[in-house]
């Protein structure tokens, strides 16, 4: 992937904004379609209960999906690998002997548990391997954002008992509230890789989570100007690495957002979803608008001022967008961000992505969106249009 050889280092500088915590802030002027940050998993687990049946179709590395020759650990039997490559290596001894115990002794515990539970120990295994394996990684994993809920104590309890009681000895010090900090971070700072896009399938799931430290933190913004792009099925190296670029240009200074979630969740769906996953009310300059929005009024606006703004192709909207014309007095507007659902809302059915432009090869901007759900490529008419 072209970075235009820049490194993240150079292009984003973490600040301290008050109510937002720790920010990415834009260390010099950004460029529509460059990617700012390019990163690994800190640790990667799969999102499949491993007691259910039908099993995982991807392989518990690379997260690609299995082919025929792949192989089930023959210890655990709760893991496949892709047999053509080495992902297998990476299920240490540890690991498998913990899996190996909880598939022999442990599975009824889990039968009155959410299968969302299942997923959690596989997130705390993984945590307590690389506590095992790497300390200063571990260390990274704790300094992250997200601190243990009351809410969650039934889960916090039931798995520390779980994991305290499974063999081998976990290999860190251990507590109740190291297990309710670990799960906080996760629920915090989890990205989701998503199953491949169809247009039948409206509910894709989520085949694996990672956790990537510099990423983590962005913060959410409900009209972004970054977006992450993922390419797990891709057949070269770090297919499970997560890119970011930018939907827009951006002035030095400025504070560079993702959405934690699709753009098109409406307003209430949005402010429930940060307050109970993420611990806080948003007001974006989005949000303010619509706050004052009765639920019917949200989609019919909506719908209304994107097909205005597909037909008028509004140069101001963008300005504001961008930042460029910070002192000009805000319209009265029922919608003022409709030019960005008209320009950078995928349009494929079901899909619900976001587009950015390539990475610029030359100094101009790539006139080509690509979508970072269903993948597709688009020509940028409506920046055509200005
Ligand atoms: C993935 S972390 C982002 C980095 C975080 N600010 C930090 O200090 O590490 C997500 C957390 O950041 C904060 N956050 C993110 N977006 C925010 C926003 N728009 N307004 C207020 N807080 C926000 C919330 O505390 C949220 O749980």
């Amino acid at each position: 992937m072209n970075d235009g050889g820049a490194k993240a280092e150079t292009l984003l500088r973490i600040a301290e904004i008050e109510g937002r915590g720790r920010s990415l802030v834009a260390a010099q002027p950004l460029r529509a379609g460059q990617v700012i940050l390019r990163e690994s998993p800190l640790l990667l687990y799969s999102a499949f209960p491993f007691l259910s049946s039908p099993s995982s179709p991807y392989c518990d590395h690379c997260f690609r999906q299995l082919s025929q020759s792949a192989r089930k650990c023959q210890s655990c039997s709760l893991v496949s690998f892709c047999s053509y490559r080495s992902c297998s290596a990476s299920h240490t001894p540890w690991l498998c002997e913990s899996l190996r115990w909880i598939h022999q002794s442990y599975s009824a515990a889990f039968s009155d548990q959410p299968p969302e539970r299942q997923v959690q120990a596989r997130f705390l295994l993984a945590s307590y391997d690389l506590a095992a394996n790497s300390p200063s990684d571990f260390q990274l994993l704790l300094s992250l954002q997200g601190n243990g809920d009351p809410a969650d104590s039934a889960a916090v309890n039931f798995l520390h008992s779980l994991l305290s009681a499974v063999c081998p000895p976990i290999p860190v010090s251990f507590s109740p509230e190291i297990t309710a900090a670990l799960l906080a971070k996760d629920k915090v700072n989890g990205f989701g890789l998503m199953e491949p896009f169809s247009v039948s399938n409206e509910k894709r799931s989520v085949r694996a989570y990672g956790i990537y430290p510099n990423t983590s933190f962005f913060n959410h913004d409900c009209l972004p100007n970054a977006c992450r792009f993922d390419y797990v099925d891709s057949d070269s190296d770090g297919n499970t690495d997560i890119v970011i670029r930018m939907i827009h240009d951006l002035p030095e200074g400025r504070e560079v957002c993702l959405s934690y979630f699709p753009v098109n969740m409406n307003y209430s769906s949005r402010q429930k979803r940060l307050l109970e996953d993420y611990g806080f009310k948003c007001v974006c300059d989005r949000c303010k608008v619509e706050s004052s929005w009765s639920e019917g009024e949200e989609e019919e606006d909506e719908n209304e001022a994107m097909e205005e703004m597909e037909d008028e192709g509004k140069q101001e909207e963008m300005e504001d967008l961008e930042g460029g014309e910070e002192e000009e007095e805000e319209e009265e507007s029922s919608f003022p961000h409709a030019y960005f659902f008209a320009r950078y809302m995928c349009e494929k059915e079901n899909c619900f992505g976001t587009l950015a432009p390539l990475p610029p090869k030359t100094h101009d901007a790539s006139r080509v969106l690509e979508c970072n759900v269903c993948g597709s490529l688009k020509e940028d008419e409506v920046g055509v249009k200005q």
